[in-house]
This record gives C-alpha cells, structure tokens and sequence, in this order.
C-alpha cells in the first residue's frame, strides 16, 4: 500500500460506530456520510478506492433498500470502487445479494475491528493492484491490442497484418458485414510508417454515385452549382497517410476508371480544376461481395482489381472462428459497461452457450449490438440469455458427415497456407495434394478471390 493515507468513505447513520471507526481506522483518511446522497457527494470529491457501508440506511433503516441503492449509484459513478457492506447480524441472504449486486465483501455488525481492518487493507490492495495493471495495459496498446481473437484463422490474419503493414502494397481486405474490415485497415494504418499521418476513410456505398466524385477528387470553386469555394478531395486530404475505400465493391464504373488513373499516375485533378496534384496515399480497399462475380458480370472492372488487390486479406465470418465469440463478447460488454456507467459483471454460463451456438449472421457488428442492448436493458448483474435476444440451448443441429469433413478440409487448408505465408506450390506439397486440385479446394471454400 502507498505511503499517504488514502481516502476511506464511510457511509454510515450510526454515531456511536462512526466515532469508534474514525479512531481505530487511523491509517485511512475516513470521510463521512449518512445517506445516499452525501455518499455520492463524497465519491465525486474524494473518490475513495474503498467505500464502507452500511445496508440500512435512512430513510430505510431496518430494511436494505436504500443501502442497495447506494451501492449501485456508487459503482455506476466509480465502477471500479470497492465496496465493503455492514449488514446486520446473522443477515447473510442480503449480504450475498449486495455481492451479487457488485459489492466487493461484507462484514456483519458488531465489528471486530482488526478483521475488518484486514479486509479494508485487502481491498484497498486489489484496488492498486488493478489500477497498476490497467496502466500497463494502457501504456502497450498495440495497435492489434483492440483487435480480439483466439482462433486459429483470425490469428493468422493478424500475422498476415503485420508482415502486410509495413509495406506500401495496395490491400484489399474481403469478408462478411460487420467482420471487422475498417479495424484491419486502422491496425493496418497504425502498424505501418505512415502511422503518424491522416488515416482517411470513405464508403463507397453510403455515398450518392454524383457526389462521390467530388469526395473524391475535390473540385474548385465554381466547379457545379453549389461549389462555392475550393475544397480538398479524401483522397488529397489522405497524402502522405493511409485512403481506406470502404466497400469498393459498389464504386459506380466511370469512377473506377478515374481511380485507376489515379493508382497509375497518382496524381489527382479537383473537379473544374486544370492541375495536376501529386499524392503520396497507400490505398487500402474493403468489399463484403465477391469481387469476381461482380468482375463476370461486369460491374467491375478486372484491371482496377488487379491494381488494388496486391495483397488480399480474407476476414473469416464469425462463425468459422473457433473460440472468438465468447472472448469478443466479453470484452464488449466490459466496454458497454464502462461506457453506459452499468455494473454488469459477465454473461450466464446458458448465455455464454447461446453465444457460441449461435450463427452470427451480422458477425462482430450483430454482436456488439446484442451486447450493448442487453447491458444497457438488463436488471441483472450476469446478461442472460434473453436479454441478448438468443433461445437458450439452441445449439447448432448434430453436424452432417458432410459438415464435418468440410470443416476439416476448410482448417487443414488454412493452416497450410499459414505455415507456408501463402505460398500454394508449398501449401500443396504439406498436404500431400497437387498444385491444381489445391487450387480447386481453396476455390470451393471460397479462399481464392478470382
Ligand atoms: N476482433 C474484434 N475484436 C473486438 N471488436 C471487434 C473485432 N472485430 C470487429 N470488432 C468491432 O465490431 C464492429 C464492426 O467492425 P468493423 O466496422 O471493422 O466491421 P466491417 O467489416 O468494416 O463492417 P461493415 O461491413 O458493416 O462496414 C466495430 O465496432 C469493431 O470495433
């Protein structure tokens, strides 16, 4: 424990007992309070780590409401508080529901005053002890430390940023809705040189195909109607840094030659404008279709492909990542926790079930969403199964032999390309299969883009 006397929040209507535990408490820093309200007086202006306090308070006495509701508004104003509840003699049932509700502990009155002294150093010890740790997680956020994954497939993507980011390659990055393609190209940006310079990002698809152009390029004054003073394009605002073209996929054809240009020449002209500016992006491009439908019927073009798909990164749908459900889901109820001041503690072990069973369809995005709702609704300290909208038990059917060596096939065909960085005459040799009936699987499971 520090060496000053740390602030210890007394919330107590009892004289007698606030008298001798300011006495005997002497290397804490007490401060006191008799109700609700002055309590939260106290942790606004003193923001004690340890908050000691009776359950009856007035103007409900005898009973535990008032106390439960203190103790609740202390945490979603200081969630990290740990409180110590006083409880009546022999009231053990409220006790456990104070835990249950995020109290820390609980000692019964009368107190002894050395263990309660022990418990309160206890406290006051995690307390430091977590504040140390956060800190230090503060300190070395990597730039994939928000970037949660444990399965085999994701961690291989991560390696596949790392060894990507450092280069000036076009990247396409491919996958599901709500994947998480804008967090690669962030981490992609962050990883790389360019770090320190702007990270622009425009969807193509939220923006109307006349306006687009002008997003893009920029025009001078007096270039349309309405134009009426010059202004920089993404792509200008974007030099020297990183251009993400979020959903390429659905650029309409005129611009997509004007982008090719651009790749080519790199060079840009505002619209009305005469002069060519030079413009120093790395282009980053993410799509949730497939590219080579849209190239076969023609609503891409195939040579802008080849130009800014250098490299290719495939983001796996949720539900082909082994074991990142659960931990995703974790960290983003604490994240919903800390951001709506909710004192909720985890999911039910039926909710976690739920949550690996589940097929995602929305992916990370449909997840996130499920989370936040369920904490912001939930009356109960553990989000349950209905509070995130899912049927309990409602596992996946007894998969099909079929389901089975499709999987197989799909994992060994990952882990091969893996181990061997993307090199397929490799890849085939580990599998003990040719070159060309490899390259038929990576086609059949769709991770071969054209
Ligand atoms: N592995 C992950 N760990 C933690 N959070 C994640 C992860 N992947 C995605 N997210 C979160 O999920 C949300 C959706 O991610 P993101 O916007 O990057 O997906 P997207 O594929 O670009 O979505 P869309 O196709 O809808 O544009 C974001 O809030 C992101 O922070």
């Amino acid at each position: 424990m520090k060496n000053e006397r740390q602030p210890l929040l007394i919330v107590e209507d009892d004289p007698g007992l606030t008298r001798q535990l300011r006495w005997s408490l002497e290397k804490y820093d007490p401060v006191f309070a008799a109700d609700r309200e002055e309590a939260l007086k106290q942790v606004r202006q003193h923001q004690p780590s340890v908050v000691l306090q009776d359950l009856g308070l007035p103007p409900d006495p005898n009973g535990t409401a008032e106390g439960m509701a203190c103790m609740q508004d202390i945490l979603r104003l200081a969630p990290d508080t740990k409180i110590i509840v006083v409880t009546g003699n022999g009231d053990q049932s409220s006790a456990v529901r104070a835990i249950g509700l995020g109290a820390w502990d609980f000692y019964a009155k009368p107190p002894d005053l050395d263990v309660l002294e022990v418990i309160i150093d206890r406290a006051q010890h995690i307390w430091e002890l977590e504040q140390e740790h956060k800190a230090l997680q503060r300190r070395d956020v990597s730039p994939l430390a928000d970037i949660i994954a444990a399965s085999r497939n994701m961690l291989a993507v991560l390696r596949q940023v790392e060894k990507v980011a450092p280069t000036r390659a076009t990247t396409l990055i491919q996958g599901e809705t709500g994947t998480g393609k804008e967090l690669i190209a962030r981490a992609l940006h962050r990883l790389s040189d360019r770090a320190d310079q702007p990270f622009v990002a425009i969807n193509c698809a939220a923006i109307p195909d006349t306006l687009l152009e002008s997003e893009l390029f920029g025009y001078e004054k007096g270039a349309f109607t309405g134009a009426a003073r010059q202004t920089p394009g993404k792509i200008e605002l974007a030099d020297q840094g990183t251009l993400f073209l979020d959903e390429i996929g659905d650029m309409p054809l005129d611009l997509q030659a004007k982008l090719l240009r651009f790749l080519q020449e790199r060079v840009i002209e505002r619209l009305g404008g005469r002069n060519e500016i030079p413009v120093d992006v790395r282009i980053l491009c993410a799509t949730h279709r497939d590219v080579s439908e849209l190239i076969k019927t023609g609503a891409f073009r195939e040579d802008l492909y080849y130009r800014v798909s250098e490299i290719v990164i495939h983001i796996p749908p949720l539900r082909e990542r082994d074991g990142d459900a659960v931990p995703i889901a974790q960290e983003l109820l604490r994240r919903a926790a800390e951001q709506h001041g909710r004192t909720v503690r985890g999911f039910t072990s039926d909710a976690i079930l739920a949550i690996e069973s589940y097929a995602w369809p929305g992916n990370i995005r449909e997840l996130e969403n499920r989370v936040n709702r369920a904490v912001i609704m939930t009356e109960n300290p553990m989000v349950t199964c209905e509070d995130l909208g899912l049927v309990p038990g409602e596992a996946n059917p007894f998969p099909t032999l079929k389901m089975t060596r499709d999987n197989a096939e799909k994992e060994a065909l990952d882990h091969a390309l893996s181990v061997c960085s993307g090199n397929l005459s490799k890849a085939a040799e580990l599998l003990g299969i040719s070159r060309p009936t490899l390259y038929d699987l990576l086609k059949r499971h769709r991770l071969l883009q054209v």
